[in-house]
């Protein structure tokens, strides 16, 4: 996929954000990609779920080109491709109940659910994500950052999506709260056997929680390999970069991390 944006500065170069792309994500597995800031995950994220739209390029769900889907086809593959984004706050109409956000996807996709089955799921859904019931009257901004992510997820997961896009969605989050919310992701991809894209910049997240991890640099991915190959015998001279940067990263963060594999026996710790 290309994707070039004019910049935002009058008279500057255009941003050329993605520079030919190109990855699969297999059922079930989670797809790291990581880079440092401005690297382009975001707008790989967003293209692939035609949340932007690329100069070049295609993306395929199971074996369909979703460019080439109509209006209404889209809408209703959307219910399969979901996204959890980074800051849950911003994501989160501040003005609607956080039952009627974890409701909109159902009244979209399943309308003819009726408000009862529709109200019944949004409360099995809020109870999934570890909120209770009376959250559903609150509002976002009655809500704690952690708890505002697990409505995003709610919000995300009641459709039953096969895949989902998660853009940096703990990186906003305190050190305590991020292995929480880990490990309710993970919990989720095995329960519902979803696919995740986790855009991240954080080595030690990523080390966590993917299957496989694509390495972006200047809107390229310079190499993708198995999570324990790509830090055990990483290629790339940027890789190298990126996994030295990690052993000096604050160690608190380490512990996050090292809580989230206490908490689950979905992620195995590395040999090292
Ligand atoms: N709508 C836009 N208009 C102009 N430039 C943009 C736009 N969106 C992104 N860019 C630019 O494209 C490049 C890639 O941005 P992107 O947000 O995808 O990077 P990123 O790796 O996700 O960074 P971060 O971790 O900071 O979110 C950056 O230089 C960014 O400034």
């Amino acid at each position: 996929m290309v994707k070039t944006f004019a910049s935002r500065v009058r008279g500057g170069d255009p941003v050329r954000a993605l520079r030919g792309v190109s990855l699969a994500i297999e059922e079930g597995e989670t797809l790291a990609v990581i880079g440092e800031s401005g690297s382009g995950k975001s707008t790989l994220g967003r293209a692939v779920l035609r949340l932007l739209e690329v100069d070049e390029g295609a993306v395929r769900f199971d074996g369909t080109d979703i460019g080439s889907l109509s209006p209404e086809a889209m809408r209703a593959k959307r219910s399969e491709m979901q996204i959890v984004f980074q800051e849950p706050y911003e994501s989160l109409n501040p003005r609607l109940s956080i039952g009627a956000i974890v409701a909109e996807p159902l009244e979209i996709h399943q309308p003819q659910l009726g408000t009862q089955e529709i109200r019944k799921q949004v409360l099995a859904t809020l109870d999934r994500v570890g909120l209770p019931g009376d959250a559903a009257r609150r509002l976002p901004g009655e809500l704690s950052g952690g708890q505002q992510q697990r409505v995003g997820i709610a919000r995300a997961i009641i459709s039953r999506p096969r895949f989902m896009v998660l853009d940096e969605p703990t990186s906003s989050l305190d050190l305590s709260i991020r292995a929480q919310i880990l490990s309710l992701l993970a919990e989720l991809q095995e329960d519902y056997k979803m696919a995740y894209l986790f855009v991240s910049h954080d080595m030690h997240t990523v080390e966590w929680v993917s299957d496989r991890i694509a390495v972006m640099y200047l809107g390229e991915i310079v190499e993708t390999a198995p999570t324990r190959a790509l830090f055990d015998t990483p290629e790339h001279p940027y890789t190298r970069t990126l996994l030295s940067a990690r052993l000096s990263a604050d160690p608190r963060e380490r512990h996050a991390y090292q809580a989230f594999v206490g908490d689950t026996s979905v992620v195995t710790p590395p040999s090292a």
